[in-house]
C-alpha cells in the first residue's frame, strides 16, 4: 500500500454528510483546493463537511476540526459533532464522549439507540458579537436590496443565532415556495455579513413541528444542518412560535432540539450513520470503498 493512501469514513447525519479522517497519531493537512476536489459530487468522494479528528489540547477525547466542501475552515458543525461523538463512544465503549472544536468543548451523549446521538451544544449568542453590522442586520431594506427581483414572496427581518456559527432565519409561510439555490448565495454573502451565513427558510406547521430548509455556508444547499436546527428552534422559542422543545423537520430527516430552561443550553438529538470506509491516495485523489457501513449491518439483521 502506498504511504499516500489515507483511510477515512464516510458518515451522516440526516444526509449531511461527512468525510471523517482520525488525524490523531498521523496528522492531516490538506490544502483547500484539495479539500474542494475531495468533497466534488461528480469528480471526489463527494461530502459537505471534511472533519479531521485530532488530539484534544485540552484533555477532551478528540478535538475535531471543521472544513466546509469549499476548503473554508468554520468553528462549528451540530450534525458532524454526533457523528464524531458516536465514534468516540464506540471507541471507549463508553456512553458519552467530549469534543473540543473551534467554538468550545461539546458534550455527546447516548439516551437510546446506539446510532442516536445527542450533543449539548451549549448557549446560543441571540445576535452574533462577530457581526460588527448588527444594526443595519436589522434594516429590512439592506437584505431585499441585494437579492433583487425573485420570482417568490420578499425575504426580510431574518432573525440572527449564533450556535457558534452565524446563521439567519428567514421565518416565511410555505419554505417551498423559494428557490434556495438561486437566492441562497446572495444572502450567504450579503455585505451585511462579513463572515458569511448560514441561511435557514423556516414555517411552523403544527405546535412545535417546524419545517426547515438550509443553505449552507461553504457547502451550497444541503439535506440537514445541525447548528442550523438549533438556531431555529431558539429563535421560535424566543419569539413564541414554538416552546422550548421543537421537532426540525429537514428534507434529511427530523431533529429534536431542547432549548433548555435551566442553563439556555441547547440539545440536539437525531440519527447518525457510518456510510463506508474507503482510502484515498493523496497523490492522485482517487479513492475506493474498502467496508460497507450500517446499512449491511441492519441488513445482516433482518
Ligand atoms: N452542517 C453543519 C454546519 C457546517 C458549518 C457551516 N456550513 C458554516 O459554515 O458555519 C451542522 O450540522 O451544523
Amino acid at each position: 500500500m502506498s504511504t499516500a493512501r489515507r483511510p477515512f469514513l464516510k458518515m451522516n447525519g440526516l444526509g449531511n454528510d461527512f468525510v471523517v479522517w482520525d488525524a490523531r497519531d498521523v496528522p492531516l493537512t490538506l490544502p483547500v483546493e484539495q479539500i474542494a476536489s475531495l468533497g466534488d459530487r461528480n469528480t471526489g468522494i463527494g461530502f459537505d463537511q471534511m472533519i479531521t479528528v485530532e488530539r484534544s489540547g485540552v484533555g477532551a477525547d478528540a478535538f475535531m476540526r471543521i472544513h466546509n466542501r469549499d476548503g473554508s475552515q468554520v468553528d462549528a458543525c451540530g450534525n458532524a459533532t454526533r457523528c464524531v461523538g458516536r465514534l468516540l463512544m464506540e471507541e471507549n465503549g463508553l456512553e458519552a464522549a467530549t469534543i473540543e472544536t473551534r467554538a468550545g468543548l461539546l458534550h455527546a451523549f447516548r439516551t437510546g439507540a446506539p446510532q442516536t446521538i445527542t450533543v449539548d451544544m451549549g448557549k446560543p449568542r441571540l445576535a452574533w458579537d462577530q457581526i460588527p453590522l448588527a444594526e443595519e442586520f436589522h434594516d429590512t431594506r439592506a437584505i431585499e436590496l441585494q437579492i433583487g427581483p425573485i420570482d417568490a414572496p420578499c425575504l426580510h427581518t431574518p432573525a440572527a443565532v449564533s450556535m457558534g456559527n452565524p446563521h439567519a432565519i428567514f421565518w416565511v409561510k410555505d419554505v417551498e415556495a423559494y428557490d434556495l439555490g438561486t437566492i441562497g448565495p446572495l444572502l450567504e454573502h450579503h455585505p451585511v455579513f462579513p463572515e458569511g451565513a448560514n441561511i435557514s427558510l423556516a414555517h411552523v406547521f403544527a405546535p412545535n413541528e417546524i419545517r426547515v430548509k438550509v443553505w449552507e455556508r461553504g457547502a451550497g444547499v444541503t439535506r440537514a444542518c445541525g447548528t442550523a436546527a438549533c438556531a431555529v428552534a431558539v429563535a421560535a422559542a424566543r419569539d413564541r412560535k414554538a416552546g422550548r422543545t421543537s421537532t426540525i423537520h429537514l428534507p434529511g430527516g427530523a431533529l429534536t432540539i431542547e432549548w433548555r430552561e435551566k442553563d439556555d443550553h441547547v440539545l440536539m438529538t437525531g440519527l447518525t450513520e457510518i456510510e463506508f470506509e474507503g482510502e484515498v491516495d493523496l497523490d492522485t485523489l482517487t479513492w475506493e470503498k474498502t467496508q460497507a457501513g450500517d446499512a449491511s449491518i441492519a441488513g445482516a439483521a433482518e
